[in-house]
């Protein structure tokens, strides 16, 4: 068990991790319950899987649990699916006061977030991750979203939760795919600023991917130390330093765009092989070596992740992905600045690069291999 404090000042807030805290969901969370009912988002998936043990335990300590249950998948996080949600918070009566409890991946931490976000201006929502890219990435950090035609994550708030519980035992139901996508989540933290950590996954990661108690338990710890060390120096990514958090999502958004934000290629999946170009291309302009793309590469490849874009099948060209990447949030007076390599482990927001070149590379590697 580990206790991670995200220090922002005013609205710090402790991320739980262990084996089986859901368990204890009611105590730990009791700062934050009110009443003696609750309003919950879950999707079908994490509700069957999970739903059962939170009522337990908020049930034991005497509260009730009233569900709002969307269809899993990245289509939740749309326009329609907050209207219908933001409508049922409201029917149900919830208070600026009160904390909406979500239980679920990344598609149900962002969707409940940003509802929580607007809700009445803004009330509290509690972190209940259960995918393992939602306990090492998207529970903490405050980002939430929904998508729109345009692109990923285009509308959204910055909105930090009061409370985020991690309990690694609801990844036990989690399918192997969804395990690697999360994975990439994890080794993003050692690319971008942890060699040690990086040389941890390349010998641990086939420990994780599989569920090793102990290999989990501190990949999530320690990734979710990073994050809250990036958080809390740039919490509204202003200074560069939470930007190098979008290592590979420049490149993995814009696939995600282009394969249609579907089950054909999930979010993790989309940023591993972002990261891949993004070390790729890196080498490219001479920051780091041929051997050390290769080796991030190996390491991706390792957990079972797709390397090569070529093998997507996507009927496009380098061009029409860099037309999607305007889309980017990180653009700033027409240009876009992309989180490049200097080394493994040493990430840089560089804001030199041409569009052209970036396309060129594209239209090369969607033909490799
Ligand atoms: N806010 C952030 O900082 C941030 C960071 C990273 C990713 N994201 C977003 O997160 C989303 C991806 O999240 P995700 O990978 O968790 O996907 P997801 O939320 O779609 O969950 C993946 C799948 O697992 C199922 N599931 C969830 N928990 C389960 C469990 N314990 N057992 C069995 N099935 C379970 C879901 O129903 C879904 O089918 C993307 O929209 C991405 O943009 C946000
Ligand atoms: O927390 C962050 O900051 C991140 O960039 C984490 C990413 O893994 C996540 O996918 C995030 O939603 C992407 O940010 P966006 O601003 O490009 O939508
Ligand atoms: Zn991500």
């Amino acid at each position: 068990m580990a206790v991670i404090r995200v220090e922002l000042a005013g609205r710090g807030y402790d991320v739980h991790v262990g084996h089986g805290l859901l368990d204890n969901a009611g105590y730990l969370a009791r700062d934050f319950i009110r009443k003696d009912r609750v309003a919950a988002v879950a999707d079908r998936n994490s509700h069957a899987a999970h739903g059962g043990r939170l009522e337990a335990a908020l049930g034991a300590s005497g509260v009730g649990v009233d569900w709002f249950i969307a269809e899993p998948g990245e289509g939740a996080k749309s326009w329609g699916v907050l209207e219908k949600l933001v409508d049922w918070l409201l029917e149900h009566g919830v208070e600026r006061g009160d904390h909406i409890f979500a239980l679920g991946g990344g598609v149900v931490g962002d969707l409940t977030g940003f509802a929580a976000a607007v809700l009445k201006r803004g009330c509290g929502f509690v972190q209940i991750p259960t995918t393992l890219l939602a306990q090492v990435d998207s529970s903490v950090g405050g980002k939430t979203a929904i998508n729109t035609r345009a692109g990923k994550n285009l509308v959204g708030a910055f909105h930090q939760p009061a409370l985020v519980l991690a309990d690694t035992a609801t990844l036990g139901t989690l399918p192997a795919r969804e395990m690697g996508a999360g994975y990439a989540e994890v080794i993003k933290y050692g690319i971008l600023g942890d060699p040690d950590f990086f040389a941890w996954c390349e010998a641990n990661g086939a420990k994780v991917t599989a569920r090793e108690a102990e290999a989990l338990e501190y990949a999530v710890t320690r990734s979710v130390e990073a994050k809250a060390r990036i958080v809390a120096q740039d919490e509204r990514e202003t200074t560069g330093t939470r930007a190098l958090l979008n290592l590979g999502h420049t490149f993995g958004h814009a696939l995600e765009a282009e394969t249609g934000f579907s089950d054909r290629l999930l979010h993790g999946e989309a940023v591993a092989l972002g990261m891949v170009l993004a070390a790729r291309y890196s080498a490219r302009l001479d920051y780091i070596s041929l051997d050390d793309a290769n080796r991030v590469t190996q390491a991706i490849a390792s957990a079972g992740l797709r390397t090569e874009i070529a093998a997507l099948g996507m009927d496009c060209t380098g061009r029409d992905l860099a037309a999607h990447m305007l889309h980017d949030k990180k653009m700033d007076a027409g240009t876009l600045p992309f989180i490049l390599l200097r080394g493994i482990g040493e990430a840089f927001v560089d804001r030199q690069v041409a569009m052209e070149d970036v396309a060129a590379f594209l239209s090369e590697q969607l033909q490799a291999h």
